[in-house]
């Protein structure tokens, strides 16, 4: 089976979780009647986008929330997410989590962002995640990344070494740097003989403008998928039988010299 995986590029209102709970919801069942998908990816932040001096009052304590929402999502339209990330409260501190969530509605794993970005202020408002963002979902092998963790190739990496064949990143990502969030996804997937499934936000908060382009592309380097600058969705089948012909035609993975690479 070759898995049809959907973004929903979203345009996020700033700072109010419960109209963005609302339009996931209704762009979810669109995302399912026009593209039948079986994985479905959100964007970054996508239920308080960076309202971060107010994380306090309208991050989700544990994430509770957002897995609930997920898991009945993807029971009701039996899809798979790849489910953004949402700022998640815990104890003592905020981070910017991912949650993939299985199509019986079971949570698969959780990846919070290790790069934090300085110039949009996540390092006073967030701590970086501890885990990697391995799991499996759909029988894709795959890794999961946020939005700045992309211009850290030795991350990806640490992924596509260990397995991955598809790096979903999300993203809120500014248009003054569009030209850098396609060349360096493009190179991520080039690299890594991975396909790269890329989930923008689209839209404007009260300090940025939003890039869009969500992105899919597979592992010979080629867009099979692209979105404009306005919200919306894009859909792509993905096969990993062509990661593997890719990786056996000229095959890095194996040419590798890593004990030079210190
Ligand atoms: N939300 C982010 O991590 C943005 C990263 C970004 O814009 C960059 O240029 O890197």
């Amino acid at each position: 089976m070759k898995p049809i995986i959907a973004c929903i590029q979203l345009d996020i209102k700033f700072g109010d979780p419960d109209f963005n709970y609302q339009q996931v919801e209704e762009k979810v069942a669109l995302a399912v009647e026009q593209e039948n998908p079986n994985i479905i990816v959100l964007p970054e932040l996508w239920t308080t986008g960076y309202d971060l001096t107010r994380l306090d009052e309208i991050a989700d304590h544990d994430g509770e929330k957002t897995k609930t929402f997920l898991s009945n999502l993807a029971k009701k339209y039996n899809v798979h997410f790849v489910g953004g990330s949402i700022a998640k409260k815990s104890k003592d501190s905020v981070t910017n989590t991912m949650y993939i969530v299985d199509n019986s509605g079971k949570f698969i794993h959780e990846y919070s962002k290790l790069h934090l970005f300085k110039l949009m202020d996540e390092h006073h408002f967030l701590v970086s995640g501890t885990e990697k963002g391995l799991f499996e979902i759909g029988g894709l092998k795959s890794a999961g990344v946020i939005c700045y963790d992309i211009r850290f190739p030795e991350w990806i990496r640490a992924h596509t070494t260990k397995g991955a064949e598809v790096l979903f990143v999300v993203a809120e990502w500014p248009m003054p740097r569009l030209h850098h969030w396609k060349t360096l996804l493009l190179s991520r997937a080039i690299e890594n003989q991975c396909y790269v499934v890329a989930c923008n936000r689209a839209g404007s908060d009260p300090n940025n403008e939003f890039a869009g382009h969500s992105l899919i592309i597979d592992p010979w380097g080629e867009i099979v998928a692209e979105a404009n600058e306005k919200a919306g969705i894009i859909s792509a089948e993905i096969d990993a039988e062509v990661v593997k012909k890719v990786r056996s035609q000229i095959p890095i993975f194996d040419d590798r010299l890593p004990q030079y690479y210190q």
